[in-house]
């Protein structure tokens, strides 16, 4: 069974159409990435995903339940997390702190136990405690749990980002152009990490990645999106010899590039 199951998904800005009658399912497992020229509508597909827009038409069905309609908290707390294109952590608390910020969805503690400081609440935070530390090892952050996140270099702030996401213990992860920023070796690793996201934990993985690298190493189905419009879907081969994606996104020269690397 399908893990997510997008059907006819469309929503307008206006006149714009920024997503239009777009269908795709992702299966359980499974590493996807959605690509396409800037403003074809992929950020905004994450937003509806995540309930930040409400769709004008179509489905969106999660885990067997329809999303469409709920609030962006219940969508988290139903196992979807994300990562953001511009990184969103909290710049003045420590790692340890933003690690801990991305449980608060599973948390059981009422305001009284908080208060009190009851043994539940203590024992609950040394657990959280505990696991945000090793989701920090996790994600290749080491000695920096009480840094502030804001004196963090660029790449461990994408990898903090990615531990706070899973904190919230998802069963789908949504990356919104993980590798931006990242010189190659960076963008390699952080590709290692998504991999192993996938095999240790079993989560599934829609990613947004401009960096065709990433994309054709990682993914095992491409989505390709122009305009608002699917163009296109398949495997890295099938989407990197496709004509109207190479047209509309990926250049001759650059596919040409990509197959030449990922036959050698
Ligand atoms: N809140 C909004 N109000 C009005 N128009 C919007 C809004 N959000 C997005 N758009 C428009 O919808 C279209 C799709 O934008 P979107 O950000 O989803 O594209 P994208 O594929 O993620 O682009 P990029 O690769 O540059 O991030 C664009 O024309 C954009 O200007």
């Amino acid at each position: 069974m399908a893990l997510l199951e997008i059907s006819n998904l469309t929503k307008t800005f206006g006149g714009l159409k920024a997503i239009s009658g777009v269908t795709f399912s992702l299966a359980q497992g499974q590493i996807m990435s959605i690509i396409g020229p800037n403003g074809a509508g992929k950020t905004t597909l994450f937003n509806t995903l995540t309930g930040i827009y409400r769709p004008n038409k179509g489905a969106i069905v999660f885990n067997g339940k329809s999303l469409v309609g709920r609030r962006p908290d219940q969508i988290a707390a139903s196992g979807i997390a994300r990562t953001f294109q511009n990184i969103r952590l909290f710049p003045d608390m420590s790692v340890v702190e933003n690690i801990l910020v991305g449980m608060h969805v599973h948390f059981r503690q009422n305001p009284i136990q908080t208060l009190l400081r009851l043994p539940t609440f203590m024992r609950e935070e040394a657990e959280a405690e505990r696991k945000a530390v090793e989701l920090m090892h996790y994600v290749g952050l080491n000695g920096v749990g009480n840094e502030t996140a804001k004196n963090l270099p660029y790449g461990m702030q994408r990898r903090l980002e990615i531990a706070r996401a899973l904190a919230a213990d998802p069963k789908l992860l949504l990356l919104d152009e993980p590798a931006a920023g990242m010189n190659p070796q960076e963008s390699e690793e952080i590709t290692k990490l998504f991999r192993n996201i996938r095999d240790q934990k079993g989560i599934t993985i829609l990613l947004i990645e401009h960096d065709m690298r990433v994309v054709m190493k990682i993914s095992e189905h491409i989505c390709v999106m122009d305009y608002g419009e699917k163009i296109a879907e398949g495997s890295p081969a099938e989407i990197r010899s496709n004509t109207r994606v190479i047209e509309a996104y990926l250049g001759r020269g650059a596919a040409e590039e990509l197959h030449l690397e990922t036959s050698a």
